[in-house]
């Protein structure tokens, strides 16, 4: 296609016909860009060798070889856990293997709306809309008495293509984790959750120090550098428990 046509063309003084024709070359572009991406990804590679179900095992790969978040025994909950790579590094991490089988085994619980296949070693609850309270409800009841050494969230919206809107609706998302976390956390727990940079960091950092001793934001090179993708990772929960109503901090 000509790229001064293309620019030339004006959506609004076209028919439907046509806005739906441009639409779907703008697609079919973005989906061969996207393709071509994947084929040169070499982190997309290595997930097929180590047979993890997509490159995002690595993020937190390299993040728990930085801070060794995840260890054996630990009690682990994995937010937005589809299609399941994460989980399936949290198994590794918390179970010993080989030489150490007499180090205690790790417990790890999986969430997302949508379907995850079976991964032995971890629980998983799906058709849970996390941006629910209901759902956290749910959740809390499985967990019983049972707290929880360290809350995953990769959690994040499907876009929109509206950027404010889906960065408010991310945000919402890192709030429910947090409330989520505040609510089953050990003293001493770790929270890490995905968040998208922006000005809206800052207040989150803000509003973890209430609850963490320590907070550091984080981007693994298996985050792609053109993503605005960053993680938060929040350690030694305190315990101060304040009163969450509804979402909000009161
Ligand atoms: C980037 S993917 C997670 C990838 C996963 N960590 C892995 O390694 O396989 C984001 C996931 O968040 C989930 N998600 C988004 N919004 C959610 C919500 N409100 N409740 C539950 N899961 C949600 C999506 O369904 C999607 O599976």
């Amino acid at each position: 296609m000509n790229m001064f046509l293309w620019r030339s063309l004006d959506p609004k003084s076209m028919s439907l016909q046509s806005r739906i024709f441009f639409d779907c070359i703008k697609r079919l572009k973005s989906s061969q860009q996207w393709l071509s991406r994947q084929r040169s990804d070499p982190y997309v590679e290595k997930a097929k060798i180590y047979n993890y179900r997509c490159r995002s095992a690595f993020k937190l790969l390299e993040i728990n070889e930085k801070t060794q978040i995840l260890r054996p025994g630990l009690t682990v909950v994995d937010l937005g856990a589809s299609p399941g790579s994460w989980t399936q590094v949290a198994v590794q991490k918390t179970n010993a293997d080989g030489a150490d089988r007499n180090k205690p085994r790790g417990t790890v619980l999986s969430i997302d709306k949508l379907q995850i296949h079976p991964i032995e070693g971890a629980t998983i609850m799906t058709n849970l809309d996390f941006s629910t309270i209901e759902a956290h409800d749910t959740v809390v009841e499985r967990l019983g008495d049972g707290k929880v050494d360290i809350v995953l969230s990769d959690m994040a919206p499907s876009a929109t293509g509206v950027r404010e809107l889906d960065k408010d609706r991310i945000i919402g998302l890192c709030y429910m984790a947090i409330r989520f976390a505040a609510l089953v956390s050990k003293i001493d727990g770790n929270l890490l959750f995905k968040v998208w940079d922006g000005k809206e960091v800052p207040m989150l950092e803000m509003d973890l120090a209430r609850f963490y001793k320590h907070i550091k934001i984080l981007k693994p090179s298996a985050s792609r550098s053109d993503s605005s993708e960053k993680f938060v990772l929040a350690r030694g929960f305190n315990g101060i428990q304040k009163p969450l109503k509804n979402g909000q901090w009161s």
